[in-house]
C-alpha cells in the first residue's frame, strides 16, 4: 500500500551550489550521505510530510551522471513510501509495470527500495521506499 511521497528526487551538478536556491526560501538541508550502490550524495530537505532529494553523482557510472548528461538538471523522480515493498513490488509486476530490481535495493538512510522504469510510467521514474527505521 502507497502511504504518501517521501521524495522528489532532483538531479544536479553541485550539491551544495543546488541547496542554496532551497535555503534561500527557509527550508533546511539535513541528512546528507553517500549512497556508494547508486553513486549519488544525497541531501534531503524537509517540506510539510515530504522531502526534496538533492542527488549529485559521484562517478561517470552514476545513473544520475546519465541524466545530467542527457537531459541537464532537474526533476529525476519520484518516491511512494510504502507499508510492504514486497508487496508494492508484485502489485506492481501484476500490473506490467516495468520493475528495475527483482528484490529490494538498499536506498538512503538503509532504506529497502524499487526502481520502476520511466517507460512504463509515462515518462516518470518512480521509486518505492520501505523504511524500516521508521
Ligand atoms: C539514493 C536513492 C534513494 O532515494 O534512496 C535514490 O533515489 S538513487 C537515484 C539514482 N538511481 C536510479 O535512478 C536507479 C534507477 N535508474 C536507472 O536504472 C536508470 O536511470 C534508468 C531509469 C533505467 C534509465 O537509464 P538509461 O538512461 O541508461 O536508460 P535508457 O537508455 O534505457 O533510457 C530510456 C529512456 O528513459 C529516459 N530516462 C532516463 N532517466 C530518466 C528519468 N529519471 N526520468 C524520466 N526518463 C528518464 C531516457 O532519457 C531515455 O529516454 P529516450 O528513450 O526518450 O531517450
Ligand atoms: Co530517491
Amino acid at each position: 500500500m502507497i502511504c504518501g511521497l517521501h521524495h522528489v528526487g532532483i538531479a544536479v551538478h553541485n550539491l551544495d551550489e543546488a541547496a542554496g536556491a532551497y535555503r534561500a526560501l527557509g527550508l533546511s538541508v539535513e541528512k546528507v550521505e553517500t549512497v556508494e550502490g547508486e553513486q549519488v550524495r544525497v541531501a534531503f530537505i524537509p517540506v510539510g510530510d515530504t522531502h526534496i532529494e538533492l542527488l549529485e553523482p559521484t562517478g561517470a557510472s552514476s545513473p544520475v551522471a546519465r541524466f545530467l548528461e542527457k537531459r541537464g538538471p532537474g526533476v529525476h523522480h519520484l518516491c511512494f513510501v510504502v507499508d510492504d515493498v514486497a508487496q508494492a513490488m508484485a502489485q506492481a509486476r501484476a500490473a506490467g509495470l516495468l520493475l528495475l530490481d527483482e528484490t529490494p535495493r538498499v536506498g538512503a538512510g538503509g532504506s529497502r527500495v524499487c526502481f520502476i522504469h520511466p517507460k512504463s510510467t509515462g515518462g516518470v521514474l518512480l521509486e518505492l521506499w520501505q523504511d524500516d527505521h521508521a
